[in-house]
């Protein structure tokens, strides 16, 4: 499976320790992220991840062309609807894209949990009927 890491700049360090916890299950399917998210990840679990652009320089609309494509099968995107920065990139499009091809997403780490949990008991495999060439 194809899944797409994005988190808020205060919400890096929940991903890394998310990412940590599971980097068990993320190692067996295809990683990326946006740039500074995959970087951090990348040096705190040594998982292989396919880093875009930062989310500054667009990274997160890179990830929304890949979404628009069916491409990715899961998104976990940690925002901070609290803080948010200027530049961060807005969620709508990104949510809107998942809701087109019902791609599984996640925008907190509660819903992260029952999602990895769920890929790992399998309930996610449809995703590869829907995308059987990958
Ligand atoms: O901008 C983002 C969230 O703040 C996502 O992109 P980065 O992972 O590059 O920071």
């Amino acid at each position: 499976m194809n899944i797409a890491l994005i988190a808020h700049d205060s919400k890096k360090e929940l991903m890394v320790q998310f990412c940590i916890a599971y980097s068990g299950i993320l190692s067996q399917h295809n990683i990326c992220a946006t740039g500074t998210t995959g970087k951090l990840v990348a040096e705190a679990t040594g998982l292989r991840i396919f880093r875009f652009l930062s989310g500054e320089q667009g990274g997160d609309q890179q990830i929304a062309a890949r979404i628009a494509c069916n491409e990715i099968d899961l998104l976990l995107f940690l925002r901070d609807p609290l803080t948010m920065k200027a530049g961060e990139p807005d969620e709508a499009n990104l949510i809107r894209l998942c809701d087109v091809h019902s791609i599984p997403v996640a925008t907190n780490i509660a819903t992260a949990e029952a999602l990895i949990h769920a890929l790992e008991k399998g309930d996610l495999d449809w995703r590869n009927i829907v995308n059987p060439k990958r």
